[in-house]
């Protein structure tokens, strides 16, 4: 069986200064430079702020870098907004797309987040789209819930696009632990089974992620989306090295 190439992202959110955000990314590119597991990708995801930092000091590394959010139009008159032309400029591989916190404290729409999925393949960005159900529910209904966010979201975009799915429970968001590892597996087994048919998707987990998680579950899905459990980066070389480690069980 082929190995499946593994995958962790980290967002800061709105966590930390400029300062602060200088300080964790020299400490992620000082970790990957004496070892980053070749069989892993690491991207990270700063504040649009710290985006120009992220790019110089990941420059020439294997870490690539993502935006939170992106506006649908190319350009124009947008008053605060960033187009995905602009992230692509910036150097940003990844945009981050339907955020559970955006929709709820910002109301995005399924309608919006399916026109910035497709600004973001437009403009050849991969999109980290964020899809989770509200409340604990049985395996199989929360793979209906998650899919049909899914099927609005990605409704104008080819499904041989590179796409990855964060499937993020929006009750594990914030919380003390992630769902646990039966759950996780079992949701994971129904979305990969739902989406066979994207052959460049990668499933990721979020929600309270952090060291420990990866070894529980094994190669349910293909890595994680980290959220406060990386800002010590310690605790995120930690999630790689077990990354790695799956890839190798999963062989
Ligand atoms: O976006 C997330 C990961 O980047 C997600 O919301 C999880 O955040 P956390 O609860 O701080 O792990």
């Amino acid at each position: 069986m082929p190995v499946r190439r593994r995958i962790v992202g980290v967002s800061l959110k709105m966590y930390m200064g400029l300062e602060r955000t200088q300080h964790w990314l020299h400490a992620v590119a000082d970790m990957a430079a004496s070892g980053l597991p070749a069989d892993v990708d690491l991207f990270v995801i700063p504040s649009f702020l710290s985006l120009s930092d992220a790019r110089t000091i990941f420059a020439g590394s294997r870490v690539a870098v993502g935006a939170q959010d992106v506006f649908w139009e190319d350009a124009g008159a947008y008053t605060g907004e960033i187009s995905a032309p602009m992230l692509a400029e910036a150097g940003c591989r990844f945009v981050e797309i339907g955020h559970a916190e955006r929709r709820r404290i910002f109301g995005e729409t399924e309608d919006m987040i399916s026109r910035k999925i497709d600004a973001a393949v437009r403009s050849g960005l991969v999109p980290v789209l964020c899809i989770g159900e509200a409340a604990k529910a049985a395996p199989e209904d929360v793979v209906l819930d998650c899919m049909a966010q899914f099927a609005t979201a990605t409704a104008g975009i080819e499904k041989t696009a590179t796409v990855v799915f964060a499937w993020e429970p929006i009750w594990a968001i914030g919380a003390a632990e992630p769902a646990s590892a039966d759950y996780i597996a079992a949701v994971a087994r129904g979305l990969r089974e739902a989406l066979a048919s994207w052959p460049n998707m990668r499933l990721i987990y979020g929600g309270s992620a952090g060291p420990g998680l990866l070894d529980q579950i094994g190669d349910a899905v293909d890595g994680l989306f980290l959220g406060r459990f990386a800002h010590d980066t310690d605790a995120l070389r930690r999630v790689l090295a077990e990354a790695s480690n799956s890839t190798a069980t999963s062989a």
